[in-house]
């Protein structure tokens, strides 16, 4: 990730943030662009900046900049581009940081315990225990790589098992029903319990959210209209709230 500042010093800002507000449309619908963020400043209102975050450097000139969607942002920026008082690409040095779910679950060795005890669960259980009759012994060993990986935990998944592509490919053909990905989810929060995984509301929300989500994509994928999976980086589950779907 690039942070790109783009500081403007415009004497008459009529109709500026008015081409803005248009532009950050196709802006933001660039897969470049991660976030951005339009301020004035209090003290010199004729300033202004433009923090735009871009996947990379290369993103951002090689994808964004030859997009449609940069054209349809410069026809609404281009009157104001003469008062441009700087334009440059910036990397992070220091930042707030927070622990990771990975970390705040307890590594490892808590997920480790955590998909133990969960497949314990599934073997006995007689809506979605017939689905995993044949699975390889290190499934739950697997499954905790993934989940540690996803929680921002190394990316052990990726390097021995072969990343999300694998993962999703382990799901085609199965035809999971509504009623088995229902159980998994229960059956996996009864497991969060058994082992003790922090219960506080924070962590809770934030691995239900993600758990809600991967299970609804595996139920996809599992099904008869399911599109072959692309290669993609596993996804990286945060705090934070999930963006908008993006078809
Ligand atoms: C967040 C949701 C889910 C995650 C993170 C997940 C994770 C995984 C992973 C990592 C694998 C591949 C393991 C390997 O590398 O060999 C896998 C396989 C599999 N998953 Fe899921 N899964 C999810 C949802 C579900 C659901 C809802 C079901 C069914 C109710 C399901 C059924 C299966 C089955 C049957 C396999 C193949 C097991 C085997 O034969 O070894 N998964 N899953």
């Amino acid at each position: 990730m690039i942070v790109e500042y783009i500081r403007y010093r415009v004497p008459d800002a009529d109709g500026f943030e008015d081409a803005y507000r248009r532009a950050v449309v196709p802006l933001g619908n660039s897969p470049e662009c991660l976030t951005y963020e339009l301020s004035r400043c209090v003290d010199e209102p004729e300033c202004y900046i433009l923090r735009i975050e871009w996947t990379s450097a290369e993103g951002h000139l090689e994808g964004f900049r030859k997009s449609a969607h940069f054209q349809e942002f410069f026809a609404e920026i281009k009157p104001f581009v003469s008062h441009i008082e700087e334009m440059r690409h910036y990397e992070q040095v220091i930042t707030k940081t927070e622990p990771t779910l990975f970390e705040w679950a307890g590594g490892a060795e808590a997920l480790e315990r955590l998909t133990a005890t969960f497949y314990d669960l599934v073997r006995k259980d007689d809506l979605v225990g017939p689905l995993f009759a044949g699975m390889d012994p290190g499934h739950p060993r697997y499954v905790a790589m993934w989940l540690g990986e996803v929680f921002g935990g190394p990316a052990a998944y990726t390097r021995e098992r072969g990343g999300h592509t694998h993962m999703v490919s382990k799901h085609l053909g199965k035809g999971i029903t509504e009623q088995q990905r229902r159980r998994w989810v229960s059956l996996l929060m009864d497991a969060a319990d058994e082992v003790g995984l922090p219960s506080d509301a924070e962590f809770r929300a934030a691995f239900a959210g993600y758990v809600e989500w991967g299970t609804r994509l595996a139920l996809y994928f599992s099904g008869p209209n399911a599109r072959a999976p692309k290669e993609e980086p596993v996804p990286r589950w945060g705090w934070g709230v999930a963006p908008p779907y993006k078809p």
